[in-house]
């Protein structure tokens, strides 16, 4: 046995690699522990990068399809998937280089990579033969695609997050089960690449935590783009027949597919790590945390996917930050998930931060919601891009919460975020002089909505007419 570690980290992805960098950095020793061959995570291999890289590939496509409506020659031709893949797969190749091991070796970081850790005491993990001891840990393990239990579903025969960026044949048609952002994400690319797609989404509404209206104008866009969206179909079987699928849902609806891929939601990585062995407590959505990431052992962290409440990468690089000012530098730090925002990148974008509309009604909060269409943006009218909506709820001026579906949005809803995190009111936000023509003048629209009736009321009518007889 060997001698402690300062801090032992498990899980060698997009929370993991912030905590095992930034400690060892400031001189900590650290072991990192992760179960693949290579660093980054899901995000990385299987899930934020090579999906938004597809994403941007079928939104080629999809132009190039479009290219009548700017005055080129329109473009319609099969699409190699292998080809594609082959792009996608190398850009995270070259992101990959940021995660070499080598660059956290040369921090002074133990990496060990290819093999699980698992506890077997609140003080020690082991990895293959070695049992490794630590002062303390983080759980960083993320998650997993969760597969329903469908009669007739073969696990192996469906598509996941894990193989769609290995397929190098596009189907000619292709299930989706699950009408969340993976769902969406991807049933949106695969549909632009060429695929027939057929989008089951169990419940009655798509993306049930957004905003209902918006979410509405997107499931139009899509279907009016070419997805096959089902709701409420809950789906009795799979039939296997002649190399294709046939997937019968309550109602003996029938949709035949070439392949299905599944987006039913995540389990949380928790499996052979044996946490109980270490007296942490977990619930079948992951490691119990309190507002420190703390877990019921006080000197065992978690965050990340496998921790919630949320599952982004932005949310693990928060929690990371916090574990290294509560376990690193011994400053109490508390989450605060109220300003996080997130984003589904299907086309136009879906962004949120704050509370909704159905949300602030929900929580009895009066409020006034303000609202503005990208059609009436010069910008969207340039770009073609033109579906879509802000919404701002707001109270006193302030904003409690902001929904955005357009061109942009997630990058569009930075602004509100740091309206919101400063306190700034929509009175800044107007103040603020935006550049023409940028889609983000739509804040400055949005907001003085609130003002139009003021300003152009009888009263300020009156008041004009008077100021102008007065002499100078
Ligand atoms: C298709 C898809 C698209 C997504 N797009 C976005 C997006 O656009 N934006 C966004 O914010 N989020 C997105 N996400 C979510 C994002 O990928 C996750 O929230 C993020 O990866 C979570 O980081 P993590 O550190 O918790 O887990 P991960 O990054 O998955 O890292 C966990 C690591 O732990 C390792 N591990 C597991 N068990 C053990 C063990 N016992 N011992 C050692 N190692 C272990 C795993 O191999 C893995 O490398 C997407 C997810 C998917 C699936
Ligand atoms: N852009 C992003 O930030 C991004 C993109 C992709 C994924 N993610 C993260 O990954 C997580 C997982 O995404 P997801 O889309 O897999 O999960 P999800 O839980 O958000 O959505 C899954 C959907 O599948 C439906 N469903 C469940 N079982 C079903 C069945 N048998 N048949 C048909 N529908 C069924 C659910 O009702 C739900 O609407 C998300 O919570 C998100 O945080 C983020």
């Amino acid at each position: 046995m060997q001698n402690k570690r300062d801090l032992i980290v498990i899980g060698g992805g997009a929370g993991g690699l912030v905590i095992a960098s930034v400690a060892s950095q400031l001189g900590l020793n650290v072991t990192l522990i992760e179960k693949q061959a290579k660093l980054g995570g899901d995000c990385l291999h299987h899930g934020c990068v090579p999906s938004k890289a597809l994403i941007k590939a079928a939104k080629v496509a999809h132009l190039m399809r479009r290219a009548g409506e700017f005055g080129l020659p329109s473009q319609s031709f099969p699409i190699d998937l292998g080809k594609v893949n082959q792009q996608v797969n190398s850009i995270v190749d070259h992101i990959q280089q940021h995660d070499d091991p080598e660059r956290f070796r040369a921090y002074g970081c133990e990496v060990l990579l290819g093999e699980p850790a698992r506890f077997i005491s609140p003080h020690a993990v082991q990895v293959g033969e070695r049992v490794i001891e630590g002062r303390r840990f983080v759980i960083a393990t993320g998650s997993r695609p969760f597969i329903p239990a469908i009669p007739g579903i073969n696990p192996d025969d469906l598509l996941t997050n894990e193989s769609l960026f290995d397929l190098q044949q596009l189907p000619a048609s292709l299930a989706v089960l699950g009408g969340g952002p993976i769902g969406l994400e991807l049933g949106q690319a695969m549909s632009r690449l060429g695929s027939q797609v057929t989008l089951l989404q169990r419940g009655p509404r798509l993306l049930a935590h957004e905003d209902t209206e918006l979410v509405d104008l997107l499931q139009k866009q899509l279907t009016d783009e070419g997805l096959q969206i089902q709701t409420n179909s809950d789906i009795e079987r799979i039939e296997h027949q002649n190399d294709q699928y046939e997937i019968i849902d309550n109602n003996h609806d029938r949709v035949r597919v070439d392949k299905i891929l599944v987006a039913t939601g995540r389990r949380p990585n928790i499996e052979g790590l044996d946490p109980e062995r270490a007296g942490i407590e977990t619930t079948p959505r992951g490691i119990m945390v309190d507002r420190r990431l703390r877990t019921s052992q006080k000197h065992i962290y978690a965050c990340g996917d496998v921790a919630g409440p949320y599952a982004f990468t932005h949310q693990a690089e928060y929690q990371a930050g916090l574990i290294i000012s509560n376990a690193v530098f011994r400053f109490p730090k508390k989450a605060d998930y109220r300003i996080l925002p997130w984003v589904t990148y299907t086309d136009p974008e879906l962004a949120q931060v704050g509370l909704t509309e159905q949300q602030a009604r929900e929580q009895g909060i009066k409020h006034t919601v303000l609202r503005f269409d990208f059609k009436e943006v010069d910008r969207a009218l340039t770009e073609r891009e033109t579906a879509g909506r802000v919404k701002l709820v707001t109270r006193k001026g302030k904003i409690l919460g902001a929904s955005i579906l357009g061109p942009q949005a997630g990058e569009l809803i930075h602004e509100l975020v740091l309206a919101m995190q400063s306190g700034a009111k929509i009175g800044d936000i107007s103040a603020a002089i935006h550049a023409y023509p940028t889609l983000a003048q739509i804040h400055r629209r949005t907001v003085n909505t609130a003002y139009a009736a003021k300003l152009f009321s009888p009263l300020t009518r009156r008041l004009v007419r008077w100021l102008q007889r007065l002499p100078g």
